[in-house]
């Protein structure tokens, strides 16, 4: 990399300030945000909440020969002072890697719930379209080729800069040409795809999460960040049936035509795209769209079947309908990918001979507790509903709120237990849940250990129960005391529970 080339695109973006290179005319062989991954006659950024003057020594150590910072740190090797090094990192990490992004057609989703869903339906309609051309970042795994050793699972639901566009250049090599992946409001907080034009943005939907410490100081700041992905996107895509609906269409109109804005919703005429729901089942579901207003969509007016049940699946997979056909799925396509695809964690169900039918799926605040036990409720009003959840600690207290609310509105029992407690007691945090249940709907025991409250759960449920295990979707560990301590995961207890029950033989 060129130190004359960065510092043009530096001064492009106003971030440049001033360098003690003794010449501009120099080349970085390496570029790393990390001290343990600096190299000889490498380019080393300091950025980060904690970043020490230890580690920029120990870049230099390792062969760093210049530093791009927003503050002079005085050693040995020169300086490239910038504004805001967030920003500049992404922009260094973009020209390093050659503009991968220039190469591929980028979907992007935010919203509180429902991008990794999306991103998995998005990936499967495109990947029988143009197999072997999908990559894939998603909260869960990232795909970024064909080989065993190009998936693997994510660190960060959005990865930093350097990183994003590094795996975006090792997908353009193995030939992909089309990238699906989510994105956190922490990417616009933090720069992490600052510079990034995405082909299509979608906003699936907002309610408050992720304020807080280390996150986003208030929800005003938390929305701001997500409508950056709309003024940041060529095409977007937006769910008329959202709470602040008007606000995210006035910023995508700010850079992108009205013609290039395309919304969708339950039965909303005035939508691009009008979901009808026709039928809903424990485990699947059936859906068609009439299209208003855009007459190159026509052909997607017809029925659509989703693997995964809940009628906000079917409202993810309209969103991934129109995302996939904008990057050039046929109709035939979209049918095939909405039937075929699982999402590991996400309203995974087993259905027992005599023990209801159980679901493990990763909601974890009120927003997917919601969504989920309203949907279990109004599908199936005989049904009982028996949920198991925690909440967890350090983070996110007013989910604990939450959880008792969409308890109170819609289910019979709860068996209250641990979920990432972090630093706090579990027994404590559902001690805090209990006291705002309603008892005379709600039914509830603490039993901490999680095993033994899954096992309870399904023991105790009866033909036309509904058990949901709710929280952990396939996590295979437990946040306790800043460990990830193993867990077997929820759907493992479940399967060892209902093998161990003689009913169930
Ligand atoms: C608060 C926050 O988001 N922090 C993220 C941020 O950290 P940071 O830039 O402040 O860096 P830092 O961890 O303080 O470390 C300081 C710097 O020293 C460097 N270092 C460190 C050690 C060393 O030996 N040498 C060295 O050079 C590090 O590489 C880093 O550049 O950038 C780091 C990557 O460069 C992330 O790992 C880190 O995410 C933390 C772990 C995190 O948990 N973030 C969460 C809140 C998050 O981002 N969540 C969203 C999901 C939200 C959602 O569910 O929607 C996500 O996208 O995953
Ligand atoms: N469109 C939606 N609206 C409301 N709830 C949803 C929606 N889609 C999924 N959910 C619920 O949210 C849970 C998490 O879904 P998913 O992992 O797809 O969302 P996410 O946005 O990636 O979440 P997170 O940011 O927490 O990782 C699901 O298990 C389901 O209960």
């Amino acid at each position: 990399m060129r130190a004359n080339q960065l510092i043009a695109l530096l001064q492009e973006h106003n971030l440049f300030l001033s360098t003690t290179l003794p010449s501009d005319d120099v080349d970085f062989a390496s570029l790393a945000y990390d001290s343990r991954k600096a190299s000889a006659n490498g380019l080393f950024v300091c950025k980060g909440f904690n970043f020490s003057v230890d580690y920029l020594q120990s870049a230099i150590a390792n062969g760093a020969t210049c530093y791009l910072a927003e503050k002079d740190y005085h050693v040995d090797v020169p300086v490239i002072l910038v504004n805001d090094v967030r920003k500049a990192l992404s922009l260094a990490a973009q020209l390093y890697f050659g503009f991968p992004q220039n190469d591929l057609f980028v979907i992007g989703y935010t919203g509180t719930k429902g991008k990794t869903t999306s991103t998995y339906l998005t990936t499967n309609i495109l990947s029988h379209a143009f197999p072997q051309r999908v990559a894939m970042f998603s909260t869960i795994n990232h795909i970024i080729g064909p080989k065993p050793e190009d998936q693997f699972k994510a660190h960060l639901t959005t990865a930093e800069s350097f990183d994003l566009f590094h795996e975006m250049r090792q997908a353009v090599d193995n030939g992909d040409k089309v990238l699906v992946m989510e994105v956190a409001s922490q990417a616009y907080l933090l720069d992490r795809v600052y510079g990034l034009t995405f082909d299509v943005g979608i906003f699936l939907n907002i309610s408050p999460d992720h304020i807080g410490v280390n996150e986003h100081p208030n929800f005003a700041n938390y929305l701001f960040c997500k409508m950056q992905l709309m003024i940041n996107s060529r095409n977007c895509i937006i769910d008329a049936d959202m709470d602040h609906f008007d606000e995210v269409y006035a910023a995508a109109k700010v850079s992108t035509a009205p013609e290039r804005i395309f919304t969708y919703g339950f039965n909303q005429p005035d939508a691009t795209l009008s979901i009808t729901s026709s039928t809903a089942t424990l485990t699947d579901s059936e859906f068609g769209l009439t299209v208003h207003g855009a007459d190159q969509l026509q052909a997607l007016a017809t029925t659509y079947h989703v693997s995964v049940p809940g009628d906000f699946n079917q409202s993810n997979a309209t969103a991934a309908v129109l995302a996939s056909h904008l990057a050039g799925a046929a109709v035939s396509d979209l049918q095939y990918g909405l039937a075929h695809t699982t999402i590991p964690g996400r309203m995974e169900s087993i259905t027992t001979k005599h023990h209801g039918t159980i679901y493990i799926d990763y909601a974890h605040d009120w927003g997917s507790m919601n969504a989920l036990l309203s949907f279990l409720h109004t599908q199936f009003p005989d049904h009982h509903i028996t949920a198991v959840l925690g909440s967890t600690g350090d983070k996110g207290e007013d989910r604990r709120e939450g959880f008792a609310k969409a308890l109170n509105d819609y289910a019979d029992t709860a068996f209250l237990t641990t979920d990432d407690p972090g630093h706090e007691d579990p027994i404590a945090i559902a001690k805090e849940i209990d006291s705002q249940i309603d008892h005379d709907k709600v039914k509830t025991s603490i039993i901490p250990q999680r095993e033994d409250a899954i096992q309870h759960a399904i023991t105790s449920a009866t033909n036309d129960d509904l058990v949901v295990l709710a929280g952990k979707g396939e996590d295979a560990y437990q946040k306790i005391n800043g460990v990830d301590t193993p867990y077997a995961s929820d759907p493992v207890v479940a399967e060892d529970v209902i093998a161990g029950l003689a009913d169930e033989q």
